[in-house]
C-alpha cells in the first residue's frame, strides 16, 4: 500500500483541477538509508475523488485569511500524507470539514466514500466539539484536566481521527496570523497544553515540535523574537553534519559497525522550556546540538564512546553513564558532551538498538518521562505505544525520516498486545483494549466541563454524589440519552449531561449546541 504524497496548491476556483493537484508516490529505496525520490503518479481514486468533493462543497468560501477555504483542506490531507497514511485517513482529511462547514450530509458522504472514511471525518468533528467546549472552559489552563482531556481523546476516537485532528490543528496553528489575538492566544494555550502533548504521545516529534514553536510564538512573541534571531545565527547544521562523517569514517576504521547515527538541533521550545525550567542561559544548554549513535551491543558502545573521547576534547563533568547505572525508569545510555569545531558543544548519546527501543516504546519512552502521563489509566500507556509502534513502522517501511527511525530490520516488537487493529489499515487501533484502571468521563455541568476520574464499574449515581447538584432536582442525559436507571456503569470517554430541570430549553445554547451536535454524530456512527 503506497501512500500518497499530495502535493496541492489549492490556487482558486479558476485553477485546472490537474493542476491544482499534483501527486507523487514515495518510491520505496533498497535496503539503504531513508531516500525520498519522488516520481509523479496518478493520485489514488478515493483521494481523487475525495478532493473533487471537497472543493465543490466549499467552493466559494475563504479562511479569515482570505485564502480559499479548500486550501486548509489540502494542506491537512497533505501533512497526513507525507507522514505516510494510506488513502482513507489522507481522503478523510481533505473532507475532515465538509459536513460541519459545508453542510454535506454523512448520509452522503457514506454513499460516495464508504462507512470507514465517513467514520474518521465524524470522528475528527467529535474531537473539534470537544475541543471547543474545552476552550471554551479554559480546560487547558488545569494541567491535571487537559492530561485527562488527551486520555479521553484517545480512548474516544480511532487513533487516525486523532491524526487528522492534529494535522488540521497544525495547519490552523501555521496560519493562526489572521485572527484576532485573544483567538491566537487561546488557541495556542489549548494546542500547546492538549495537541502538542498528543503528538508527542503519538510519536509524531516533527508534529510536535512545529506546534510548541508556533505556541511560543502567539503566547510568548518578545521571547520568541529575541531566542529565534539568537538562534538563527547560532544554530548551525553543518557542524552536526561534519560531526556524524567524522564519527562514521572513525568507527570504520576500527571496524565498528553502527545500526545509525543521526543529529538534530534541540528545538526552540525545547530550550526555551529547558532554561525556564532549569533557569538557565543559553550558553548554559549543552545539548542544543546533538549527535546519537546506535550500535549493536554493549562493548560497542563503551569502544564508541573512547572514540568520540579521542576525536573531540570532553566538557569536564558532563559524562554520564547510564548503562552501568540506569535511571529509576530502566533509561540506560551513555551521554557524553564534546566540543566541536573547537567552541560549540555537541551532546552525543551512546547507546545499543534494545536501549534506544526502551527509550522509545517502553517504560523509559519520551513522552512518558516528559509527561508521566498523571492519572491515567492503565490500557492508556498500552494505546499510546500501539499508535507509536504502527506510526513508526509504517514510516520505517516508507522510508519517511521519523525521529524513532531504526532503519533497517524488523519492525519493533509490539508492546500492545491487542490486537483488535482493523485488517486493511494498520494505522487503526482499536479503544475496545479492556480498560483495567479508573474512568474518564466528561461532565457537562452548569455550562461548564469538566473531566472526572472514577474508579472501575463506578455508575451514574457515583457520579452524581460527587457534583454539587445531587440535591437539585435534575435531568440527567448519559450520551445524549435520558437516564432512567442510576446504577448503570460508567464507560471510559462516556459524556454526562446534568440539566437543572428548572432551565427550559437545555439545547438551545452554551454547550449544549456543540455537545448534541458531537451525540448526533455518535450516534449516527454507532447505527450505521
Ligand atoms: N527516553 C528517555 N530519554 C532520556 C531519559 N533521561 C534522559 N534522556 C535523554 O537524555 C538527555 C539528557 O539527559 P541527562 O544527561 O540526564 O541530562 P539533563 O538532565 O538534560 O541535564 P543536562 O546535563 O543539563 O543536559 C535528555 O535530553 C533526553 O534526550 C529518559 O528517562 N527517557
Ligand atoms: N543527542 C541527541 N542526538 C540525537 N537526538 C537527540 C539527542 N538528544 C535528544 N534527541 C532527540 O531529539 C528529540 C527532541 O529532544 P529534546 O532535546 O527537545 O528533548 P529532551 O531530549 O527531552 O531534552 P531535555 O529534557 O534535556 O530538554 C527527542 O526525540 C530526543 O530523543
Amino acid at each position: 500500500q503506497l501512500p500518497l504524497i499530495l502535493h496541492a496548491h489549492a490556487c482558486g476556483e479558476a485553477m485546472a483541477p490537474a493542476k491544482v493537484i499534483s501527486c507523487a508516490v514515495v518510491k520505496c529505496g533498497g535496503g539503504g538509508g531513508p531516500c525520498h525520490p519522488r516520481v509523479s503518479a496518478p493520485p489514488d481514486e478515493l483521494v481523487r475523488r475525495a478532493f473533487y468533493a471537497a472543493e465543490a462543497a466549499h467552493r466559494g468560501q475563504m479562511r479569515a485569511s482570505g485564502d480559499p477555504y479548500l486550501q486548509h483542506c489540502v494542506e491537512t490531507a497533505a501533512l497526513l500524507a507525507e507522514l505516510g497514511a494510506g488513502p482513507a485517513v489522507v481522503a478523510a482529511g481533505l473532507l475532515h470539514d465538509t459536513v460541519d462547514d459545508a453542510g454535506l450530509g454523512y448520509g452522503s458522504l457514506s454513499v460516495q466514500f464508504g462507512a470507514g472514511v465517513t467514520d474518521l471525518v465524524k470522528g475528527v468533528s467529535n474531537l473539534s466539539h470537544l475541543s471547543k467546549l474545552a476552550r471554551r472552559n479554559d480546560t487547558a489552563s488545569r494541567v491535571d484536566e487537559a492530561d485527562k482531556l488527551r486520555t479521553v481523546f484517545l480512548a474516544m476516537e480511532d487513533a487516525r481521527a486523532v491524526l487528522i485532528k492534529l494535522a488540521d490543528r497544525l495547519h490552523n496553528m501555521r496560519t493562526l496570523d489572521s485572527l484576532p489575538k485573544v483567538k491566537q492566544q487561546c488557541f495556542a494555550k489549548e494546542t500547546l497544553e492538549i495537541f502538542a502533548p498528543l503528538a508527542n504521545q503519538l510519536g509524531i516529534l516533527n508534529w510536535k515540535e512545529q506546534l510548541e514553536n508556533l505556541c511560543f510564538k502567539y503566547l510568548y512573541p518578545e521571547l520568541y523574537e529575541e531566542l529565534s534571531s539568537n538562534l538563527l545565527e547560532f544554530y548551525n547544521q553543518d557542524m552536526i553534519a561534519a560531526a556524524i562523517r567524522r564519527l562514521e569514517q572513525a568507527l570504520q576504521v576500527r571496524g565498528l559497525c553502527y545500526h545509525t547515527i543521526s543529529g538534530r538541533n534541540k528545538s526552540m521550545y525545547s530550550i526555551y522550556s529547558k532554561m525556564a525550567r532549569k533557569k538557565l542561559d543559553m550558553d548554559e544548554i549543552y545539548d542544543i546540538h546533538g549527535v546519537r549513535v546506535i550500535l549493536d551491543n554493549k562493548a560497542d558502545c563503551f569502544t564508541t564512546l573512547e572514540i568520540v573521547h579521542h576525536l573531540w576534547p570532553r566538557i569536564p563533568g558532563k559524562f554520564k553513564d547510564y548503562i552501568n547505572s540506569p535511571k529509576p525508569n530502566g533509561y540506560q545510555s551513555l551521554h557524553t558532551v564534546v566540543l566541536s569545531e573547537e567552541t560549540l558543544p555537541l551532546e552525543i548519546q551512546i547507546r545499543t538498538r534494545d536501549m534506544h527501543l526502551q527509550a522509545e516504546f517502553g517504560i523509559a519512552a519520551h513522552w512518558r518521562y516528559k509527561e508521566a502521563v498523571r492519572n491515567c489509566c492503565s490500557s492508556v500507556p498500552e494505546m499510546v505505544e500501539w499508535v507509536r509502534w504502527v506510526v513508526t513502522w509504517q514510516c520505517e517501511t516508507l522510508h519517511i525520516d521519523h525521529p524513532s527511525s531504526l532503519t533497517h530490520g524488523a519492525p519493533p516488537r509490539a508492546i500492545c498486545s491487542c490486537s483488535s487493529q482493523s485488517d486493511d489499515c494498520p494505522f487503526s487501533y482499536s479503544k475496545r483494549c479492556d480498560h483495567s484502571g479508573p474512568i474518564l468521563v466528561i461532565l457537562l455541568e452548569n455550562e461548564k466541563m469538566s473531566v472526572q476520574e472514577f474508579p472501575q464499574n463506578s455508575t451514574v449515581l457515583d457520579l452524581l454524589k460527587r457534583t454539587s447538584s445531587y440535591d437539585m432536582q435534575l435531568r440527567l442525559r448519559l450520551n445524549c440519552h435520558v437516564v432512567h436507571n442510576l446504577n448503570q456503569e460508567l464507560k471510559m470517554g462516556d459524556v454526562v449531561e446534568l440539566i437543572p430541570s428548572a432551565q427550559c430549553n437545555p439545547g438551545a445554547g452554551g454547550y449544549a449546541r456543540e455537545f448534541h451536535q458531537m451525540y448526533d454524530h455518535r450516534l449516527t456512527v454507532s447505527q450505521s
